[in-house]
């Protein structure tokens, strides 16, 4: 891939999972990002356990030569909590804009069960034609905001949300604007579709709207264990659902050349969440970084 275009990141939640703090509560902030860096990465998202101000954050990353790239926040639309979740919307985006990232990974959180004990599988929301119209409207509204501070918004489709399937992507694609991006990421579409194909699929429609990018591998017998024994979300997690490009199911090489072919400019962030205690985090960041320099040349 073309080194000019694409920045390599790395989320925190190996190390310490903020949907369920006590897996790597022992991980302190500073060993996190020095061994992003230690691994070869040059950027992060934000975890629970990074300082807030960037006045302090920033110099704590420059020193490690670490940039912020995004962090995610829970939009709230389609239950009809517009003005709360702009209120907030705002403050995020103006502490990741003087962190200097230009992305913001949103997610519609109404009637989500992804952190909750339900059967990921069998028991995600859907949304009425009505809580679709709210969401679509908006995310339209955010980016808006967002363009003011020269940012863009992008969705997080995820498991056990009311935007998960492909045809719950392509309604949401149809509904924004070409200003809305999509937070394309590899584990989530595999893990909803259980196809390399759809995954791909998914990828090459939307190019010129996907902003920011999450690889994220999947382990396939953990997935048939959710299914058959109706597992949540976060206990497919702690039973290794996800894993670091490349110790997985997932082929990354054409999502590389997709990317490259079409001009891609902008972050792939690796995001693995496991149990640091099964994976230790720094290795699987070696692994994972190793697998980009040998399959993406970068
Ligand atoms: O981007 C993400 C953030 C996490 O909190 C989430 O649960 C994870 O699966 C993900 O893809
Ligand atoms: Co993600």
């Amino acid at each position: 891939m073309n080194k000019d275009n694409v920045k390599l990141a790395i989320a925190p939640i190996g190390w310490t999972n903020d949907d369920m703090p006590d897996l790597g509560s022992e991980n302190t902030f500073q060993q996190t990002v020095s061994e992003m860096a230690l691994a070869g990465f040059t950027g992060s998202e934000v975890g629970s356990k990074y300082p807030r101000d960037p006045a302090i954050l920033k110099p704590m990353l420059d020193i490690r030569g670490i940039e912020i790239c995004n962090a995610w926040f829970s939009t709230f639309f389609a239950n009809g909590d517009k003005a709360k979740t702009i209120d907030e919307f705002v403050n995020h985006m103006n502490f990741l804009h003087a962190m200097g990232a230009r992305v913001i990974g949103c997610s519609e959180q109404s009637k989500s069960i992804q952190g909750t004990t339900l059967a990921v599988l069998e028991e995600k929301p859907v949304f009425t034609d009505e809580e679709w119209r709210l969401t679509a409207e908006g995310y339209n509204e955010l980016a808006v905001i967002a363009a003011e501070k020269g940012m863009r918004v992008t969705l997080h489709h995820h498991m056990g949300t009311g935007i998960q399937t492909t045809e719950e992507i392509d309604r949401f694609m149809a509904l924004t604007n070409e200003n809305v991006g999509l937070l394309y990421d590899t584990g989530h579409v595999y893990y909803s579709e259980g196809s390399q194909e759809k995954m791909l699929a998914v990828l090459k429609k939307y190019l010129p709207r996907i902003f920011h990018v999450h690889l994220k591998d999947v382990r396939d017998d953990v997935v048939a264990e959710v299914r058959q024994n109706k597992l949540s979300f976060l206990d497919g997690v702690k039973k290794g659902t996800f894993t670091v490009p490349g110790d997985g199911v997932i082929d990354f090489k054409p999502v590389f050349k997709i990317l490259d072919d079409y001009g891609y400019k902008g972050w792939m962030v690796v995001e693995a969440e496991q149990d640091p205690a099964l994976a230790n985090p720094f290795e699987y960041a070696v692994k994972a970084r190793k697998y980009i320099r040998e399959n993406a040349g970068l």
